[in-house]
């Protein structure tokens, strides 16, 4: 039925047509009927902003500026100027998928992600009455189970704005590490939990494993949410179970350009995030990325300075957060390694490495820092390129989500490839199954001290972990890689496995031949089954981990493995 209600205005700025509708009609918390494409049918999305040069509000966002070495800053211009004369911001908004290749396959219906946000706000106020409902029969907890773009978004949105009074206390499980797992057990109430499980896909092993894990534990199907696309066979299963909170996302958002989706919102609702706050911001933001001019256009802008750089040797682009949004880092990551890391090009992100003194950097940097920090003026004033941002707080991140996103758009342009798929991801989780049938040998790697000694200018080390992700855990990491970085003058990154798979994995293997990837594995004193499986959730990361050393073998990668013992004496010779 169409509704008939007065034509109200989102803070995104767009038509909101039916919002009352919306509000009432299928969020009945224990309606079993999808919110996608249910609500869809009986409530139109505001229609598309159809862009028009002179229709554009110009409530510009700040672009931000940069410290750019002359040629770069050069090679930035004319790519603005092309960017300009083949139209590409309004190609982009009308998804015209020959902006980044002739066939429509995986791109064209990839580009969801320019509007979702304005089909989500009329739902917030039915996604902030289930947060009332669950606190209401005694939940305190909300258990999210979901890898990459199916986590990531909620994990940075809820670590920002920390523990809110009247809602649910986020907890994450990324990892099939059963260490990890053990520690969330002791810490978690269960009798007080929800658990959401989130897969676009519905078939991620590490979800269904750990869904499977806490449905032996916690069977009452009215404790669970789910958030997935129509059709996967994880709706099916929620429905098998009796699973009735379903949220079934617009199918046309790959995972990593889902966070203003159900993917994000969900949970990060939930757990209290202030997200009508953050579109507030995040109006402006998508607006300006409408702006025809690309020099002007924020998104547009900081893809054309990435790719730009990238071009000229600097693709280790390095990203300086304010302490309070430091999990932005690990979004930029999974957005900027998985769209570009392909075809032997793409950006290495390199987030979580403190400002050190300009003599321990090579020329393959670009740095991006938001606000004012300490060390940026010398790295300026060395003649590395810096770009300036606003400095921003969790408010912002709805903003930021989508700046990256269309940078990420237009970088791929620039860059000549698909920022929209993934085509190596898959190798490693055929190498991991195969492992975890038996059916293939154990790689064989190069002594570690080999492979460090193989760094050259222009080169980036990887430590890929195979442990817990826990403070003490990320601490002597972080440690370790510093001491690289210092000694070797190279970017240096961590990722801890299987987590990274699902984020830089894809560049390891599909971007240029420059890691060198330690992969670190302590073998863990505890272990529990993955029900419905003849392996353990053990043998699953050791699976995992092998699985990715052999697939990086596949690709001509230098890489070892070692334990963080070894990896702690190779960083801290004595
Ligand atoms: O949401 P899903 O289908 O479980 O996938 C999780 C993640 O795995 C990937 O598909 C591939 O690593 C990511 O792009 C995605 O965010």
């Amino acid at each position: 039925m169409e509704c008939t209600h007065r034509p109200s205005r989102s803070p995104t700025g767009s038509r909101v047509r039916c919002r009352t509708v919306c509000r009432r009609a299928p969020v009945s918390f224990r309606a079993s009927a999808p919110l996608w494409p249910a609500s869809r049918s009986s409530c139109p999305s505001p229609a598309l902003p159809v862009h028009h040069a002179s229709a554009i509000v110009r409530e510009h966002h700040p672009r931000g500026g940069s410290m750019l070495p002359a040629p770069l800053e050069s090679a930035v211009n004319a790519r603005l100027a092309a960017l300009a004369s083949n139209r590409i911001i309004d190609r982009i908004w009308a998804r015209d998928h020959t902006v980044w290749q002739p066939e429509p396959a995986e791109c064209a219906d990839r580009l969801g992600w320019l509007t979702v946000h304005q089909q989500m706000f009329a739902r917030l106020p039915a996604i902030a009455a289930l947060r009332e409902t669950l606190r209401a029969e005694g939940a305190a907890s909300l258990l999210l189970l979901g890898m990459g773009g199916s986590s990531l978004a909620p994990e940075v949105m809820t670590s920002a704005f920390g523990p809110a009074p009247d809602a649910l206390r986020f907890e994450l499980l990324d990892s099939t590490d059963p260490r990890q797992l053990d520690a969330l057990l002791a810490r978690l109430d269960l009798a007080a939990t929800v658990i959401a499980v989130s897969s676009k896909s519905g078939t991620t092993i590490e979800t269904r494993s750990q869904f499977a894990f806490f449905r032996e534990r916690l069977p009452d199907p009215h404790r669970y949410i789910v958030i997935t696309d129509p059709g996967t066979p994880l709706e099916a299963e929620a429905h098998r179970l009796g699973i009735e909170r379903l949220f079934l996302n617009p199918p046309d958002i790959g995972g990593r350009f889902s966070a203003l989706s159900y993917f994000g919102l969900v949970p990060a609702i939930l757990c209290g995030v202030d997200i009508p706050g953050m579109f507030g911001r995040l109006g402006p933001m998508a607006r300006s990325c409408q702006d025809p001019d690309p020099a002007a256009n924020p998104g547009a802008w900081l893809g054309a300075v990435m790719a730009e750089a990238a071009l000229a040797g600097r693709d280790k682009l390095t990203v300086f957060l304010p302490q309070q949004v430091e999990g932005l880092g690990h979004w930029i990551e999974q957005l900027v390694a998985e769209s570009t890391g392909k075809h032997g090009r793409g950006i290495l992100p390199v987030e979580g490495e403190r400002i050190g003194p300009p003599s321990v950097y090579g020329d393959d940097r670009l740095f991006v820092a938001y606000g004012p920090l300490d060390g940026l003026a010398e790295l300026e004033a060395s003649g590395q390129p810096v770009v300036r941002l606003p400095a921003i707080g969790p408010l912002d991140l709805a903003a930021e989500f989508f700046r990256w996103e269309f940078a990420t758009a237009v970088a791929g342009h620039i860059l000549g490839i698909n920022p929209f798929d993934q085509p190596n991801v898959e190798e490693a989780k055929r190498l991991a199954r195969r492992l975890l049938e038996g059916v293939a040998p154990e790689p064989v790697t190069p002594a570690p001290a080999d492979v460090l000694a193989s760094i050259r200018p222009g080169d980036y080390l990887a430590i890929l972990a195979y442990l817990p992700r826990d403070r003490t855990t990320a601490d002597r990491l972080e440690r370790a890689r510093h001491a690289f970085r210092d000694r070797l003058r190279v970017a240096t990154t961590i990722g801890f496995g299987p987590r990274y798979l699902h984020s830089t994995g894809q560049l390891h293997k599909g971007g240029p031949n420059t890691g060198v990837f330690l992969v670190v594995e302590d073998p863990p004193s505890v272990d529990f089954p993955v029900p419905g499986e003849p392996f353990t959730f053990a043998q699953l990361e050791a699976a995992q981990a092998r699985g990715d050393v052999a697939a990086l073998l596949a690709h001509g990668r230098r890489v070892a493995r070692l334990s963080l013992a070894e990896l702690e004496r190779l960083a801290f010779p004595a």
